[in-house]
C-alpha cells in the first residue's frame, strides 16, 4: 500500500484512471468464460449449427455470431484498457524514480555537513541506484496486480452463479493458502532485507577496492586479509542470505501456484463423492479453476517482488530520517558590508556513529578575524584546527556560544546568506570542473582566468573554455593551485586556507605566504591560514592556537 500511495501522492488523477482502467479489464477477462461456456451451451451435442446460428464473416462461418461479435468486443476492450492502465502507471513510475532521486538530491542539499560527513556515500549512492530501481519495479507490478485480482474476484463471481457450495469451498482454500503463504515469505522477507543491509557493506568494500587500489597492491597479504574478510565476507552474506530468501520464496510460490490444482483434486476425487453435480456444471467449474490458476499465481509470484520493493522504500525512508534538513532560511537576502568576525565560547561536538564513543570537540573557543589582516590557525595534530575551520566557514553549527558579524549576530535566518560571504579551500575540498556560475556579468572571465593560471604557473597544463577546465588530472600541489583560482575568482569576503601550502613546492610557498596571502589582506579581505609552517608566522597579524580543542593563546603582531 505504501507503493501504491507514492504513486498516487505523485499523480492521483493517471493513477485513479489506471486503476480503473486495470480493474474493468480484469472484469471483462473474466467475462470471456462466462460468454465462451454460454455459446457453447447452445451447441447441440454431435450436431451440427442451424443456418440461424452461423454468420459469414470475412469468408468464415461464424458460429453464434453475437457472442462472436461480443467476445471480440471484450477482447478488444481488454487491449486497450490493459494497455492504457499498464502504460499509465509505467508512465508515472518513470517520473516517480526520478522524482524520488531529486527528493534524494534536495534532501542532501539541506543536509547539515556534520550529518552527511556521518552518513557514508556508499551507502547513499546505493539507495539512489539500488533502492529507487527497486521501489519503482515493485510499484509499476501495481497495475497488473489489480487487472489480475478484478479478473479473479468475476471468475469467484461466476463460480458463485455456477455453484455456490464450491465457491465456498475455494473461498475457504484460497484463505488458508494465502494465509499458509504468508508464512513462508515472512522469512523470506528476513533474509533480504538482511543481503540489503549488507549490500551497503559491500558497497563500502567496493569503494576500499576502488580508492586503496595503490595500497593494496603494494601489499600482497594486506589484499588477501581486505578482499576475504572484508569485500568476500560481504559478498558471501549477501548472495548467502538472498539465496536462502529465493528458495524459501520459490517454494512458497510453488506451494501458491498448486492452490488451485489442489482445489481441482478434491473436487475431482472427493467432492462429487459427496455432492451431486452434473457433468456441463463439473466442466464449467474446471474451467474456472483453471482459468483462476494465472491470476492467483500471478498474485502469489509478485507478493516477493513487493517485499522486496518495501524493504528498498524502507531503507530511502530511513536514508530521509537520517539525513535531516537543516533548519535555516534557504533564501539568501543581501548582507551589510562587515569588518570583524567575533567568536564568542564557541563549541562544537562531532557527532560519533558508534553509539557511547566519546567524540571530539572544540571548546569555548573565542576569536576575532578582521578584514584586511592575515590569521593564522596553528596547534598540533588532531588539535582541532580543521574542526575550527568548518566552524568558522559557518558549517558545523556551535552547540553553544555565538558568531557576530559586526553587530549581526548570525541565526539561522541569515546563516546562509553570511556562507555566501566565504571561500574556503579544506583539507577535503573537492574541485569541480565547471565553474557553475553565471558570468555574463564579467566579460573578461577568460582573461581573467588567462591571467591566474600564469600566475599560477599552470597556463601549460589547463586551459578554459566555455565554462570549464580542460582537465583536473594534475598534482597535488597544481589542484590545489587550481581550487585556488576558484577561490579567486569567487572574490569573497572571508578566505580559509586549510594547509594550502602543504603541497606546494619551496618556491610556491613563499609564493603564497609572501604574495598571495598579502595581496589578499590589502584588498580588505578577512583571510584565515590553517598552517604548521613555522618559518612563516611572523608574517600573521594575529595567531590562534589550539590544543585538544582549546584555545591556548592568541598572539597578536604587536605582542
Ligand atoms: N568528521 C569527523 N567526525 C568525527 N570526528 C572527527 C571528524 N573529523 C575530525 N574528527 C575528530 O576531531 C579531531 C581533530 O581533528 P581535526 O581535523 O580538526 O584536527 P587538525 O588540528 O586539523 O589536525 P591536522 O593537523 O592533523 O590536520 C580528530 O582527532 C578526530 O577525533
Amino acid at each position: 500500500m505504501a507503493l501504491l500511495r507514492l504513486f498516487t501522492k505523485h499523480a492521483p488523477n493517471k493513477v485513479f484512471y489506471a486503476v480503473l482502467a486495470g480493474a474493468f479489464s480484469g472484469i471483462c477477462y473474466a467475462l470471456l468464460i462466462p460468454v465462451i461456456m454460454s455459446a457453447l451451451s447452445l451447441t447441440p451435442d454431435g450436431l451440427s449449427l442451424q443456418n440461424e446460428q452461423t454468420q459469414q464473416f470475412l469468408g468464415f462461418e461464424v458460429a453464434h455470431p453475437k457472442f462472436a461479435a461480443l467476445f471480440l468486443i471484450l477482447c478488444i476492450i481488454i487491449l486497450l484498457l490493459r494497455t492504457t492502465s499498464q502504460v499509465l502507471l509505467a508512465r508515472v513510475g518513470l517520473d516517480v524514480t526520478s522524482q524520488l532521486r531529486q527528493n534524494l538530491y534536495q534532501q542532501i542539499s539541506k543536509t547539515s555537513i556534520p550529518y552527511l560527513e556521518k552518513s557514508s556515500s556508499g551507502k547513499l549512492i546505493q539507495s539512489m541506484t539500488t533502492d529507487v530501481q527497486r521501489i519503482v519495479y515493485g510499484a509499476g507490478l501495481i497495475p497488473d496486480l489489480l487487472i489480475q485480482f478484478s479478473t479473479l474476484l468475476g471468475l469467484m463471481g461466476f463460480l458463485l452463479y455456477l455453484n455456490s457450495k464450491l465457491f465456498v469451498l475455494l473461498v475457504a482454500i484460497l484463505v488458508f493458502g494465502i494465509v499458509t503463504f504468508q508464512i513462508p515469505m515472512l522469512f523470506g522477507s528476513r533474509y533480504f532485507t538482511r543481503s540489503r543491509d549488507h549490500m551497503d557493506l559491500l558497497q563500502e568494500g567496493f569503494k576500499g577496492l576502488v580508492e586503496g587500489a595503490k595500497e593494496l597492491k603494494l601489499n600482497r597479504s594486506k589484499h588477501k586479509h581486505f578482499l576475504d574478510n572484508q569485500l568476500l565476507k560481504q559478498e558471501r552474506l549477501v548472495i548467502g542470505h538472498e539465496k536462502m530468501g529465493f528458495t524459501i520464496v520459490q517454494m512458497a510460490r510453488n506451494y501458491g501456484d498448486l492452490i488451485c490444482f489442489f482445489t481441482m483434486g478434491i473436487i475431482g476425487f472427493i467432492y462429487i463423492n459427496y455432492h451431486a453435480i452434473s457433468v456441463s456444471e463439473l466442466t464449467g467449474v474446471i474451467m474456472v479453476l483453471l482459468y483462476i490458476t494465472a491470476p492467483v499465481s500471478f498474485i502469489l509470484n509478485v507478493l516477493p517482488e513487493l517485499a522486496i520493493a518495501r524493504i528498498s522504500l524502507n531503507k530511502v525512508e530511513a536514508l530521509f530520517d537520517e539525513l535531516p534538513a537543516e533548519e535555516v532560511e534557504i533564501s539568501l537576502s543581501p548582507v551589510a558590508e562587515w569588518q570583524t568576525l567575533h567568536l564568542k565560547g564557541i563549541s562544537y561536538q562531532h557527532l560519533t556513529s558508534e553509539p557511547g564513543a566519546k567524540s571530539f570537540g572544540v571548546e569555548q573557543v573565542d576569536a576575532c578575524i578582521r578584514r584586511g589582516e592575515v590569521s593564522f590557525i596553528v596547534g598540533g595534530n588532531g588539535s582541532g584546527k580543521s574542526t575550527f575551520s568548518k566552524v568558522l566557514s559557518l558549517h558545523y553549527p556551535a552547540s553553544s556560544g555565538e558568531i557576530w558579524f559586526d553587530d549581526v549576530l548570525v541565526t539561522g535566518e541569515n546563516i546562509n546568506s553570511y556562507r555566501q560571504q566565504i571561500a574556503c579551500i579544506y583539507s577535503d575540498y573537492y574541485l569541480f570542473k565547471q565553474l557553475h556560475k553565471d558570468y555574463s556579468h564579467t566579460p573578461d572571465i577568460t582573461q581573467q582566468i588567462n591571467h591566474y593560471l600564469a600566475a599560477l604557473l599552470l597556463q601549460d597544463k589547463v586551459e578554459f573554455s566555455e565554462g570549464h577546465f580542460s582537465t583536473l588530472a594534475l598534482s597535488d600541489g597544481q589542484r590545489r593551485r587550481l581550487a585556488l583560482l576558484v577561490a579567486f575568482l569567487d572574490d569573497k569576503a572571508l578566505y580559509v586556507f586549510d594547509e594550502w601550502a602543504a603541497d606546494q613546492d619551496p618556491h610556491f610557498k613563499h609564493v603564497f605566504y609572501h604574495e598571495i596571502l598579502p595581496n589578499l589582506k590589502s584588498q580588505g579581505k578577512a583571510v584565515v591560514a590553517i598552517s604548521h609552517d613555522d618559518r612563516y608566522f611572523e608574517l600573521a597579524d594575529q595567531i590562534i592556537m589550539l590544543e585538544d580543542g582549546k584555545l591556548k593563546k592568541v598572539n597578536t603582531a604587536s605582542l
